[in-house]
């Protein structure tokens, strides 16, 4: 559904979508274009990611949309309206621009860096000030915190957010990502991940994102768009139909082993029934969480701080023992996951943690439930692990332990081990 422009730009906030008309680009002195006849429908409000090998032409196709790069030939309409008639200006402020390394300007603060947009223009102050509030609010980091640091003073992920922040800050209907994470630390990455997930679900945008990341792919995208050589198209279509369905074998290398274990990539947490696991705060005291624990026959529970947000995970056998070693109280909880974490992340955070259990907070960090290593094996075996028929003969359908055994093997038997003990109370 394309919401019409008004005005000289696109001047809506409104998602818009995008058309590509066989669009080619030849950089002078090339014999081989970078792209070559693309075309392709965006809709409006939807994540579309490029996946593609290096040098495939993945950041040309997508400049072209803000016409960072000019193509050569064919056509770009962005909410109906033929790209090449925007003044190149308005396009880059109406279109929300994320790189790689952020790319903030390093003399400039933070607030400084998401005031850039608006002040160009011509916000007034008030709109500006509310407006920088509103995106600190939005990516999760405390305005009084950060608003007076510098760039360098920031992580790479916190760099990350204001980059997300500046590009989204004069409400742009459309955001170009160009492997916005591909920096970071795996565990930063899977974050800014599931934010990015959670920001979208409010704002709405229309969002092209680039990655050699067939993963980032399956996770982020309503639709996946796997690119070959001069950024032809070998596939596109929801995530889970190319899982299904691999194209061919181009698609089928590029998604690589384990198309059934990606698939937990388009699960959540929010998708599963909340387990009732037991959870105590120091008030309940030792004696009345040890009871409880004996009473239900499990091993392990969850200690609570004054917010009832989880810190220690609390074992029965040391609650047995506290006469004797009362300086023992379980481990601290190392990972949480939240409505939005893929099934993927959260039995990586199950597994690091060793107990086959995660507990599921809220936006505020409070304590909401948890979620159990079976429960992520049964929607495992819920997903379609059949391969399609032309794979049917190369590849037979496997067993839940095959595939489970690509993650790897030894931590999820030990896991479930673990999970049916403390199930059993054994
Ligand atoms: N300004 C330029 N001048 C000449 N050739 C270019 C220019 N920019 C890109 N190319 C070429 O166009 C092709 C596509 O490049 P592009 O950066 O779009 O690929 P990509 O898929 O985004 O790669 P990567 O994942 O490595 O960033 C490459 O062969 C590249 O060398």
């Amino acid at each position: 559904m394309s919401t019409p422009s008004t005005g000289e730009g696109l001047d809506t906030s409104q998602a818009v979508d995008i058309e590509l008309e066989q669009v080619t680009k030849r950089f002078p002195g090339q014999d081989v274009p970078a792209v070559e006849d693309f075309s392709l429908s965006i809709p409006a409000g939807e994540i579309v990611v490029f996946v593609g090998p290096s040098g495939c032409g993945k950041t040309t196709t997508m400049r072209m949309i803000n016409r960072l790069v000019r193509p050569t030939s064919g056509r770009i309409l962005i909410g109906g309206r033929d790209a090449s008639d925007i003044p190149s200006d308005q396009l880059r402020r109406r279109i929300g621009y994320v790189v790689q390394q952020a790319g903030l300007l390093p003399h400039l603060t933070v607030r400084q860096n998401l005031e850039t947009v608006p002040r160009l223009l011509k916000w007034d102050k008030a709109r500006i000030a509310e407006r920088s509030s509103e995106l600190f609010e939005l990516v999760g980091l405390p305005e009084e915190q950060f608003a007076q640091r510098f760039p360098r003073e920031l992580s790479g992920g916190q760099q990350q957010r204001v980059g997300v922040a500046r590009a989204l800050a004069a409400d742009p209907p459309v955001l170009l990502m160009d492997e916005p994470f591909g920096a970071l630390d795996p565990i930063t990455r899977d974050r800014l991940q599931s934010e990015l997930v959670k920001i979208q679900r409010r704002v709405r945008k229309t969002i092209v994102f680039v990655t050699h990341d067939i993963d980032e792919a399956i996770k982020l995208g309503d639709r996946v768009v796997v690119l070959r050589e001069r950024s032809r198209i070998a596939q596109q279509g929801p995530p889970d139909e190319i899982l299904a369905a691999p194209a061919d074998r181009y698609v089928r290398a590029f998604i690589g082993g384990g198309a059934a274990v990606k698939r937990l990539q388009l699960v959540r947490v929010e998708d599963l029934e909340r387990e009732d696991y037991p959870a105590f705060t120091r008030a309940d005291g030792y004696d009345g969480i040890l009871r409880t624990l004996r009473e239900r026959q499990l091993d392990c529970s969850i200690l609570l701080d004054e917010h009832r947000r989880p810190t220690r995970w609390l074992y029965r056998d040391e609650l047995e023992d506290r006469p004797a070693h009362p300086e023992r109280e379980g481990q601290a909880i190392s990972g949480v996951v939240t409505a939005t974490t893929t099934l993927h992340d959260a039995m990586n955070e199950m597994l690091a943690a060793g107990t086959g259990v995660v507990p599921v907070v809220d936006d505020q960090g409070v304590y909401v439930g948890a979620v159990r290593l079976k429960q992520v094996l049964a929607a495992l075996e819920e997903t379609h692990v059949t391969p399609v028929a032309e794979q049917s003969e190369a590849a037979p359908v496997r067993t839940i332990e095959e595939i489970t055994g690509e993650i790897d093997g030894r931590a999820v038997q030990a896991a479930i081990a673990a999970g049916e003990e403390e199930a059993t109370g054994t």
